[in-house]
């Protein structure tokens, strides 16, 4: 991916008209394939500074493939009287150097942190000892499985990395799971069960933690089943996956 920045210096008077131009440039932008997403700001400062970022899937992308491509008339034709206004125009390089600040909680802080997801996987593997369809698989576990899961599903939920370093990462997880033959059945069960303790232990109840919840523990159980399958050969290393809030962060009344 490559970030294009755009800075236009538009007149007070202009501004109206410029930022209506770009709302209709916005919807070619939109339809383009090589487009991930773009953002036109304007400075607070100085008003009559601009900031159009535009995220391409590749410079190539944007500069053969756009440009060439069937959006680039309509969208040069809305834009075309601003030309003459830039500043400059340029392709950035992401670096190593980026991340999300702390104005949204991790969905770790938002559960409980450590304390709850212990109490999560304590409650919903004394469960699955029990259970007749996937107890069988778990009758040799480790006495510290639950502790280790919850080590997991912490760091995947923004906590610590503590499942990386003390616990060997995601290799160490995968190889747990290769061979199993885990069933369709068993691993909706899993699933069930490991519901049904959240509601137990009183997990956060509220729409957008339970549905964040919900689609980890899907994916998460659906590779597990892919990947205990006889001849499955997934990748051998990786990092934890990390999930957050996706399309809905908690609600708050004031945003
Ligand atoms: C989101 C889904 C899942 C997560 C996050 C998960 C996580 C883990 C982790 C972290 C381990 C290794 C623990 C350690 O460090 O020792 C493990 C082992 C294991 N998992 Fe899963 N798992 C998932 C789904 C499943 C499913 C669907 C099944 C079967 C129905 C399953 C069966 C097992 C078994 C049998 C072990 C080995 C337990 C032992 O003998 O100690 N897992 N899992």
């Amino acid at each position: 991916m490559i970030v294009e920045y755009i800075r236009y210096r538009i007149g007070r008077a202009d501004a109206e008209e410029f930022e209506a131009a770009y709302g209709r440039a916005a919807a070619s932008l939109a339809a383009a394939p090589q487009c991930v997403d773009y953002e036109l700001s304007r400075c607070v400062d100085e008003p009559e500074w601009y900031v159009l970022r535009i995220t391409w899937t590749s410079a190539d992308d944007h500069l053969q493939g756009f440009r060439g491509g069937e959006h680039f008339a309509a969208f040069f034709s809305a834009i075309k009287p601003y030309v003459q206004q830039i500043e400059e125009m340029r392709h950035y390089e992401r670096t190593a150097v980026r991340g999300a600040g702390s104005s949204v909680p991790s969905m770790y802080d938002w559960a409980g942190g450590i304390e709850a997801l212990e109490r999560l996987t304590e409650t919903f593997y004394e469960q699955v000892l029990k259970d007749d369809l996937i107890g069988p698989l778990f009758a040799h576990m480790d006495p510290g499985h639950p502790k280790y899961v919850a080590m997991w599903l912490a760091e995947v939920f923004g906590g610590p990395s503590r499942y990386t370093h003390e616990r060997g990462g995601y290799h160490h997880m995968l190889v747990q799971h290769l061979g199993k033959a885990i069933t369709e059945p068993q691993r909706r069960r899993w699933v069930n069960l490991l519901m049904d303790a959240a509601d137990v232990v009183g997990l956060p109840s509220d729409p957008e933690f339970r549905a964040a919840f919900a689609s980890y523990i899907e994916w998460g159980t659906r590779l597990a089943f892919a990947n205990s399958q006889p001849g499955a050969r997934p990748p051998q290393q990786a990092p934890v996956p990390r999930w957050g809030w996706g399309v809905a962060p908690p609600y708050s009344p004031t945003s």
